[in-house]
């Protein structure tokens, strides 16, 4: 599987995405501050990637620090947890990642944990986190693949592939679920202006694993909808609120729209570390805006003038009314998504490893 992040002799070892799909070159990261920078800069982006890199940033700082005491320890440890968590907006898995970190060590401190202990127990729970990351997108490909048409002429916006996780993928999760259940497909990649992941990243993975893939560019998505070549939207997401409301990359929102003129289903694929019951509408959710040159200049060739303003949000917000489904690991939940949501939630370990399955959601089908 393609190797998104990994640890290695104390240290975090990721691919340099901003260098794809021309040069894979691997960036190692000794500290949480060199995390923190490689999520900023995004040499490591996608939600659940984020939320990975973040939980080894934190590991990284306990095992590499040379405090005497818990005390020390506990200092140091919440400030590289503030450090992280400035680091980008909107992805909640970031979020998510950390307060799982925090609650563990801060259990463990107070039942009288060792310095060592916790350089033990940090490191066991950020890979917890990562194994979790890849099995969640295994069953997000199991239950969305099965919904996938054959002969389907697949959409997908951005990345949300196994670059964007811990391997895998959610939305290119689905689309290798489908393929691994028997079904033909052939992919289309939204380039997805300004950073392209789409064309740079989606295309590189997909043609990696020898799926029929096309670039095209983002205004390009409403003909090939009109001539009927598209039939299944996936698309990953960032935050999602409680009502179903999914932020993700900028763009998904007019794909949205373009599937509901066209009556093309629109899927959301996320595990449930992507959704935040706290935030209750999309409305709420922060939206990361990001710096001028990425829309002025396309590599180092400038594009726009430098006298003229430049807005740049990095995602935009997908309201429910528009979503097919939401694809989690514990089932696809359906509209209303504040109950169906819920449930995925609800549903207990026990429950779940009685059945050896995810149920799908109240609502769902
Ligand atoms: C499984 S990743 C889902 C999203 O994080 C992805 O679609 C996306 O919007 C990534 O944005 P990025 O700015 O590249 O981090």
């Amino acid at each position: 599987m393609l190797p998104t992040i990994a640890w290695q002799d104390d240290a975090v070892v990721m691919v340099d995405q901003r260098k794809l799909p021309t040069r894979e070159v691997y960036l190692t990261c000794t500290t949480p501050t060199e995390i923190a920078r490689a999520i900023k800069t995004m040499v490591i982006r996608g939600a659940p990637a984020i939320g990975v890199t973040a939980a080894y940033g934190l590991a990284l700082g306990v095992r590499r620090s040379k405090a005497a005491g818990t005390k020390q320890l506990t200092t140091e440890f919440l400030k590289d947890c503030d450090l992280l968590a400035a680091t980008r907006p909107t992805a909640v898995n970031l979020f998510w990642a950390i307060d799982r970190m925090k609650h563990v060590f801060s259990e463990k401190v107070l039942a009288g944990a060792s310095v060592e202990d916790l350089r033990q127990v940090m490191l066991a729970e950020a890979q917890a986190i990562h194994d979790e990351d890849v099995a969640s997108c295994r069953a997000i490909g199991k239950f969305g693949g099965a919904l996938v048409p054959e002969k389907a002429g697949i959409l997908t916006h951005c990345n949300a592939g196994a670059l964007a996780t811990a391997g895998y993928g959610t939305a290119l999760g689905v689309i290798r679920g489908a393929i691994e259940q028997g079904r033909t497909v052939s992919v289309f990649a939204d380039e997805t202006r300004p950073v392209l992941q789409g064309a740079r990243l989606t295309a590189w993975e997909l043609v990696r694993d020898g799926i029929d893939t096309t670039v095209i560019s983002d205004n390009m998505a409403a003909v090939l909808m009109r001539q009927g070549r598209i039939n299944f939207i996936v698309v990953g997401a960032d935050r999602i609120a409680a009502n179903g409301d999914a932020a993700n990359k900028i763009g998904t929102y007019t794909v949205a729209v373009l599937a509901k003129e066209h009556g093309i289903p629109f899927y959301v694929a996320a595990p449930l570390s992507t959704i935040d019951m706290r935030t209750l509408d999309g409305d709420a959710i922060p939206i990361e805006e990001r710096n001028r040159r990425e829309v002025t200049h396309v590599g180092t060739t400038q594009i726009a003038p430098d006298q003229a303003k430049v807005y740049n949000p990095a995602f935009d917000v997908t309201p429910h009314r528009l979503i097919a489904g939401i694809i989690t690991e514990r089932g696809v939940a359906r509209a209303p998504y504040t109950e169906s949501l819920q449930a995925l939630f609800d549903l207990s370990a026990v429950a779940l490893a009685e059945t050896g399955d995810a149920p799908v959601a109240a609502g769902a089908r």
